[in-house]
């Protein structure tokens, strides 16, 4: 077989914390009076802290009205509420179709690295009870360029010391899905068809994620 290794984006893929940093962002941006619906939210998944942040006040034409150190604040209140809700998070909180999808995975022999743009991903794997299922976890502090690059992905096959060609991403996000296509990797999108639109394999939701219909996609 030639696929070796899966790399796993984590909010909304394996649980769905991107509920999470949306309502977050929302009450940051209620705070600033900008108004962040579910539309513009899909531009935000997959994107950094302080560039979601850059975004929602281009967004909102208050780019200029920030300092440097009046942004980190406003990051770190948004990323206050963020952990508050995160805090309770168990085994329970793995989507549909994941708990069996890691099971297949592993009776494979393929390895999984994870590929998150969050900083709170560890601890987000620790309370899920999955860390020891990864096998590599990127750093996302030590990136040069987050998401839609496919710097995130290329290191993610890097640590597991596969080819691309030889991984698989999972993804979310549009810039998660620009990001695995530009690794040259196969992309699996999950979410609407229109957000996914550029993913190889696309399910609606993680329920529907079969690990032999995904390697036949990938024509395996
Ligand atoms: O603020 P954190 O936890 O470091 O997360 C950074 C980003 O992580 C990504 O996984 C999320 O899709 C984004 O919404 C989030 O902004
Ligand atoms: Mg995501």
């Amino acid at each position: 077989m030639t696929i070796k290794g899966f790399i796993f984006d984590l909010d909304g893929v394996i649980t769905d914390t991107a509920e999470y940093h949306y309502h977050a962002w929302k009450n940051l941006g209620k705070k600033m009076g900008i108004e962040i619906d579910r539309e513009f939210n899909e531009k935000l998944k997959g994107i950094s802290r302080m560039d979601s942040l850059e975004r929602i006040l281009a967004y909102g034409g208050k780019a200029d009205r920030y300092t440097d150190s009046e942004k980190e604040l406003l990051a770190a209140d948004k990323n206050g509420e963020y952990v508050k809700l995160i805090e309770d998070i168990t085994p329970a909180d793995l989507l549909p179709g994941i708990p069996q999808l890691l099971l297949d995975l592993k009776a494979s022999g393929i390895k999984l690295a994870l590929a998150s743009a969050s900083k709170n991903g560890p601890v987000i794997l620790d309370r899920l009870g999955i860390t020891a299922d990864f096998d590599e976890i990127v750093d996302p502090s030590l990136l040069t360029k987050g998401k839609p690059d496919p710097e995130i992905f290329v290191k993610g096959a890097q640590q597991l010391g596969l080819e691309a060609s030889e991984c698989i991403g999972v993804e979310d996000a549009e810039a998660g899905i620009a990001a695995i296509n530009g690794a040259h990797m196969f992309s699996v999108g999950v979410g609407d068809p229109e957000s996914m639109k550029e993913a190889d394999y696309r399910v609606a939701n993680t329920s529907e994620l079969s690990l032999q219909k995904i390697l036949e996609a990938a024509g395996e």
